[in-house]
């Protein structure tokens, strides 16, 4: 059985009218296309990376996906609900983190925010009790409910921006950057929280972030976003095919000799007796390394995986800058 879709989107398209100075005084007008035709269904319980270079149009995705944007065209569903008609209704089912703002009320100290949030939504209590103690308990905020948001380090405050997102029990959860900045104590903190969000809780979750090995840890699929358009939707796994990378065998040798030859890699660094040769990643390293071992003196073999970045970077190699609807 297909699991029930809790997000759709239809060749959704988003398009701006900016008006643009074009001489002194003269002001013309421009479309941008921020999101342009894109479909894509996420089943409960998944959690998906969104992933692009700035200004592909993630945020504008989002802000689609909670109601903030409507739609320039294509059809949008969350939890059944469309978005922009009934942001309302909407606002009670999902929870949304941008990690470059606050939601807090910055004067106010976390615990008064959190009972904010408690009358907003009309929580019942024992569920806002319950939910709180929990987070309070995961994300450490035990020591800081008394002080004011202002004076929270990024990291506390993220931790307290994502409890806030949670005490109404959204079944969806957008989170935008929301590692960023942190140190990597913090980092491992949230990212944590979140498996344990998705796996004991079955919350859906788009996370858009730049730090790639929020993905790595968290997703198992992965969407690749630019100019509008969805470049690349399946396993992170299939990243690395999609973005034709290579992995590297490092090979150290009894003695120092050429640059190694074989039809199934490429050398393509030589230090003393260690050589680097790169093969394509979606290949087995087997039969390269049969054939070194039986043609070469090898002394010992270890293999490198694709770094992501490197993958992502060359998806987005040819983009020339933000499409224009004219
Ligand atoms: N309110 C707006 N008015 C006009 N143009 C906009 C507006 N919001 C976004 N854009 C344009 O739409 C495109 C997509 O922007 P968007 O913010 O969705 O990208 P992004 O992928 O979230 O980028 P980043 O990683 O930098 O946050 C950009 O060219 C941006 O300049």
């Amino acid at each position: 059985m297909t699991p029930t879709p809790v997000i759709e989107l239809t060749d959704v398209e988003k398009v701006f009218d900016v008006r643009k100075r074009a001489g002194l005084l003269r002001r013309e007008k421009q479309r941008v296309r921020a999101v342009d035709g894109i479909s894509f269904t996420v089943p409960r319980g998944e959690m998906v990376g969104y992933i692009g270079p700035n200004g592909a149009g993630k945020s504008t995705t989002i802000k689609m996906l909670t109601g903030i944007l409507t739609p320039s065209g294509g059809r949008v569903r969350v939890a059944g609900i469309d978005p922009s008609r009934e942001r309302a209704r909407l606002a009670r089912r999902i929870g949304v983190v941008f990690g470059q703002r606050t939601t807090l009320w910055w004067d106010l100290p976390l615990k008064d925010s959190y009972r904010l949030v408690h009358r907003m939504y009309r929580i019942p209590d024992s569920r806002f009790r319950e939910n709180l103690d929990r987070c309070v308990d995961l994300l450490d905020l035990g020591q800081l409910m008394d002080v004011p948001v202002r004076q929270l380090s990024l990291g506390q405050r993220m931790r307290g921006d994502i409890a806030a997102a949670l005490l109404h029990d959204p079944e969806v959860l957008y989170l935008d950057e929301p590692t960023i900045g942190l140190d990597v104590v913090s980092k491992a903190k949230v990212r944590e929280f979140l498996r344990e969000l998705n796996t004991e809780r079955a919350v859906t979750i788009l996370l858009t972030t730049h730090d790639l090995t929020d993905i790595e840890q968290l997703c198992r699929r992965v969407m690749v976003i630019d100019h509008g358009r969805l470049m690349y939707d399946g396993p992170l796994a299939g990243l690395h095919e999609a973005g034709e990378s290579e992995r590297t065998l490092v090979v150290d040798l009894a003695r120092e000799l050429p640059p190694l030859e074989t039809e199934l890699a490429r050398t393509v660094r030589v230090e003393g007796p260690r050589q680097w040769l790169a093969f394509p990643a979606g290949r087995s390293a087997a039969p390269l390394v049969a054939q070194l071992a039986a043609a070469y003196p090898v002394v010992d073999l270890s293999v490198r995986e694709p770094d992501i970045e490197a993958v992502i970077a060359r998806m987005y190699a040819d983009r020339t800058g933000p499409r224009s609807a004219d």
